[in-house]
C-alpha cells in the first residue's frame, strides 16, 4: 500500500491520499511544497500540517512527489535530514521534448510570453542559450542529479524513463516496484493503449472502477518550433545527457 503526498494545482501544496482498497480514509492535511523546497521544514505551518498527517503503518509507504524538488537546491539536503533512507524516484524524458512540453504548459495559461526560440538564446546567431530560463534549466539532469548525489548513494535513486513510461508502461511500472522493494502488483492487465489520447490508461481507477486516462493538459499537441532551433537544443543537451546516462549508468537514448 502507497500513500501519496501530491503537488496539487499551482504547485503549493501537497495533500495525502491514500492507494489502495485499505480503510484509511485520506486526511485533510496540506503540507506547503516551499516546506522541502525553500522555507525550514521546522517552520511552524509545516511542523503544523505535518503533526495531522497519520502515522504510516507498517504495510504502507508515503510517497511524496513535487517535481520541482529534483532542481532545488535545498531539496537534496533537508529531504536527507528528515530521513536518509528515502528512496528517490525522477521521471526524466528527452530534455529537447521537456523544454517545448513545459513551454506549451506555460502558453497554455499565458499565451502573451515571447516565442519558444526567443527565450531559448542569449544570442541565437552565435547559439547562446539561456540557462536561467526554467524551461532549459530542469532539462540539465547531469547537473541537478550532482547535487543528490552529494547526500544520496545511486543504489537509492531510480529514474523512469518518460519515453516507454508511454510506449511500456507495465515494464517501467515494475521496475518502479522491485525498486521499492514491493510486490509486482501493477502489471500490463491494468494497462490499455488509448489511440486517440495517445497514451496508456488504466482499465479500471482505483475510485471508481471505471476506466481512466490522464486528463487534458497531458499529451497536448506541442508548440511548433523551427526545426534548426531543435538542433541547436539537440547539441546544447548533448554533453549533460552523456554525462547523465555515465552517471546512472543507463543510457535514455535521447538522440
Ligand atoms: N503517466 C504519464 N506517462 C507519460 N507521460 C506523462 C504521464 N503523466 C504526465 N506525462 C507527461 O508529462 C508532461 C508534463 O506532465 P504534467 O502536466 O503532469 O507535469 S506538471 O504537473 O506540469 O509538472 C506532459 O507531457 P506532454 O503531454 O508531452 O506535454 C504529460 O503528458
Amino acid at each position: 500500500m502507497a500513500r501519496v503526498l501530491h503537488r496539487a494545482a499551482g504547485g503549493a501544496c501537497a495533500c495525502l491520499v491514500p492507494l489502495g482498497g485499505d480503510s484509511h480514509q485520506p486526511h485533510g492535511a496540506v503540507i506547503p511544497s516551499w516546506c522541502l523546497s525553500r522555507l525550514l521544514p521546522y517552520h511552524p505551518l509545516c511542523f503544523a500540517c505535518r503533526s495531522l498527517m497519520p502515522r504510516t503503518l507498517d504495510s504502507q509507504i508515503t510517497v511524496e512527489k513535487t517535481p520541482s524538488y529534483f532542481v532545488t537546491k535545498e531539496a537534496p539536503r533537508r529531504i536527507f535530514n528528515m530521513s536518509r533512507d528515502t528512496k528517490l524516484i525522477v521521471v526524466v524524458r528527452n530534455p529537447v521534448t521537456r523544454a517545448i512540453s513545459d513551454y506549451t504548459q506555460t502558453l497554455s495559461k499565458k499565451p502573451d510570453i515571447p516565442t519558444f526560440e526567443g527565450l531559448t538564446f542569449r544570442n541565437r546567431s552565435l547559439g547562446l542559450v539561456d540557462t536561467s530560463w526554467n524551461a532549459i534549466r530542469i532539462g540539465m539532469y547531469a547537473v541537478h542529479l550532482q547535487s543528490w548525489l552529494q547526500y544520496f548513494p545511486l543504489s537509492q535513486i531510480h529514474f523512469v524513463s518518460g519515453e516507454r513510461l508511454i510506449t511500456d508502461p507495465a515494464g517501467e511500472m515494475g521496475k518502479v516496484q522491485d525498486f521499492l522493494g514491493i510486490k509486482r502488483v501493477i502489471t500490463d492487465k491494468h494497462f490499455y493503449f488509448n489511440k486517440t489520447k495517445g497514451f496508456p490508461c488504466l482499465k479500471k481507477s482505483e475510485s471508481s472502477g471505471l476506466p481512466r486516462c490522464l486528463g487534458k493538459s497531458k499529451g497536448r499537441t506541442h508548440v511548433q518550433i523551427d526545426p534548426e532551433v531543435i538542433e541547436q537544443l539537440r547539441d546544447f543537451y548533448r554533453p549533460y545527457n552523456i554525462k547523465f546516462y555515465e552517471t546512472v549508468g543507463q543510457d535514455f537514448r535521447w538522440e
